[in-house]
């Protein structure tokens, strides 16, 4: 048996993958007020330390507003450069060695940041880890479902001349209300066009979303579909073909998923054969990044070394990475344990 200690020690010595990272979501604070003075912006609060106390969420909605409007800070390439190089920084010090990056163009774009800003400067500081911190990455662009189509069909266009940086496309925003259904010609397009495809389902909207997602959007992956629990079938469906789940366990907390880690599915869902995995969804907001997120289960949930090692495997089985490189990691991991 090993302590709680031990395994917090093995899971740092690990490679381990994210798969479920919004790079809006890593916006700390206080790079919010370096931002704001660097463009001239003012904001609504005294200091970091006051900005940091409003994140008390009720639900997803009430932390969306906060989250958007903190965004508005984010104005030239340079901005996304430095924001994304200080996730892939951390990523470095907690041994994340290849990430899945979410960003939301329609965000910036409808303040008239242009979509090339954004792409160019995500891109730079993703080129930039790979070369010197020897990080790998995909860059997935979210459409955000509380807009229509019509504006994530026109995203699509716009990201046409950068589709070489794009590998995936998303859905991220409001949930309930906002059923997969409404976003099958945008997802269609991107699936002709080569791209993965993944959705946020199940969060807080029904387990019946997380099978329009399946059915409709032709996902390759759920995020977060954690209330798949209310239904057996979809479960076993799930389980049988391979669909991974990237669960954020300190998200669904501070977003009231659950009332306190302790009630989490994570690892139920993992004994009964579902490919799941941890990430950190937004870490500024949320209570930290990957590593607090594998301790936060380790203390509630008391997993045991297998449980951890195949979450780990799980990142990197479900990862987008080439299978030549997946193969070498997962033996990776085996060499260390
Ligand atoms: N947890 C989340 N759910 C939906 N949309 C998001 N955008 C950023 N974080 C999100
Ligand atoms: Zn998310």
């Amino acid at each position: 048996m090993s302590s709680s200690a031990e395994l917090k020690q093995l899971v740092r010595r690990l490679p381990k993958t994210e798969l479920h990272l919004h790079i809006e979501g890593s916006l700390e604070p206080d790079m919010v007020f370096a931002l704001a003075e660097r463009n001239g912006i003012s904001l609504p609060y005294a200091s970091a330390a006051e900005l940091a106390q409003k994140y008390d969420f009720e639900n997803l909605q009430s932390f969306l507003d906060l989250y958007y409007q903190a965004t508005d800070v984010l104005q030239t390439e340079e901005d996304f450069f430095d924001l994304t190089w200080a996730y892939l920084q951390r990523c470095a010090a907690e041994n994340v060695v290849h990430v899945e990056i979410f960003f939301d163009p329609q965000s910036h774009t409808d303040r008239g940041i242009p979509f090339a800003e954004v792409v160019q400067g995500i891109d730079r500081a993703l080129q930039q880890a790979q070369s010197e911190l020897a990080i790998s990455s995909q860059l997935i662009m979210c459409f955000l479902r509380h807009l229509p189509e019509d504006s994530a069909l026109e995203t699509w266009q716009q990201a046409q001349p950068w589709l070489h940086l794009i590998h995936g496309v998303g859905l991220d925003s409001s949930e309930s209300g906002f059923p997969p259904e409404l976003f099958q010609r945008v997802f269609a397009q991107a699936r002709a066009a080569g791209l993965k495809c993944v959705a946020h389902a199940g969060e807080e909207g029904p387990a019946d979303y997380i099978e329009q997602a399946l059915d409709l959007l032709a996902v390759d992956r759920i995020d977060h579909g954690v209330r798949i629990t209310e239904s057996d079938t979809l479960m076993r469906r799930v389980a049988i073909e391979g669909i991974a789940l990237t669960v954020c366990p300190l998200s669904n907390v501070r977003l009231c998923v659950y009332d306190q880690l302790a009630d989490h599915p994570l690892l139920s869902l993992l004994d009964d054969g579902l490919q799941v995995m941890i990430n950190s969804d937004d870490p500024a907001y949320f209570g930290g990044y990957l590593c607090a997120n594998y301790d936060a289960v380790i203390d509630a949930l008391a997993p045991n070394q297998a449980q951890i090692v195949q979450l780990v495997k799980n990142s990197f089985a479900a990862s987008f990475m080439p299978e030549v490189e997946k193969l070498a990691r997962l033996q990776e991991i085996d060499a260390l344990l």
